[in-house]
């Protein structure tokens, strides 16, 4: 399975980046949806880079000229509800793409809460058959979420190839998804590799809730 960290190479991402993390900055939830979205965008672009191009002849007023256009029939799919500013930000990129959406939460299933529970209640996808398909979620921690989204995704088709998008990841999370997704088929991109999860299942440093920080808390 191949990982692209975007941190690895510098890049205005480092700002956007900065700002998300910042915990005063994150005081301003536009701010915080505006630079998940910028990021998506960025990291659509990279994604771009590795897609299958088919060459078309474009007329314009005064001739024709041959442009690489990508073949790839792309389906962005995120997992609610921190997944939507950064899927927004993919389809201002790849704008023809398919949509599909699932929704995951997690919930802590004791009372010191250090284990969580993923439930998984909402589907709606196109044909995934053959498809390159993009998951968007920010964060990537137990790789739970992932793993069921993309398997609630997978009653719908078997894509062509995966693109498993998010803005932090955690080697916990990578792994899980080496171990449940197709190694062969599956990239991971990622802004930040960071070290651990604490006892709460949160990527540390991270830069906390993504769905709250987003939306506000929820009940
Ligand atoms: O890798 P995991 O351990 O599964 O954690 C990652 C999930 O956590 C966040 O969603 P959350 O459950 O907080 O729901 P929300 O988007 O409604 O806040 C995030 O958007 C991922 O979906
Ligand atoms: O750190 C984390 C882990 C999971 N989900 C989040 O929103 N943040
Ligand atoms: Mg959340």
């Amino acid at each position: 399975m191949q990982i692209y960290d975007l941190s690895k190479e510098n890049s205005i991402v480092n700002q956007f980046m900065a700002e998300l993390r910042d915990a005063d900055y994150q005081r301003n939830r536009l701010l915080f949806r505006n630079n998940i979205m910028r990021i998506g965008e960025m990291m659509a672009y990279e994604i771009s880079k590795k897609l299958d191009y088919a060459a078309r002849d474009i007329t314009t007023p005064l001739g024709t000229s041959r442009i690489n256009l990508p073949a790839d029939d792309i389906v962005l799919a995120t997992i609610l509800r921190a997944g939507l500013p950064f899927h927004t930000g993919f389809l201002n990129v790849f704008d023809h793409a398919g949509n599909a959406f699932v929704s995951a939460y997690r919930e802590y299933t004791d009372d010191s809460h250090t284990e969580v529970g993923i439930h998984v209640e909402y589907l709606a996808t196109p044909d995934l058959g053959g498809k390159t398909l993009i998951i968007a979620d920010p964060m990537l921690a137990t790789g739970g979420s992932m793993e069921l989204g993309y398997k609630a995704f997978l009653t719908h088709g078997t894509p062509k190839r995966i693109h498993v998008a998010c803005v932090i990841a955690a080697p916990d999370g990578i792994e899980h998804v080496k171990n449940s997704l197709p190694a062969d088929r599956t990239t991971v991109w990622c802004s930040a590799i960071d070290p651990a999860l604490n006892e709460h299942k949160y990527i540390v440093p991270g830069f906390g809730d993504a769905g709250d920080l987003c939306y506000g808390g929820k009940m």
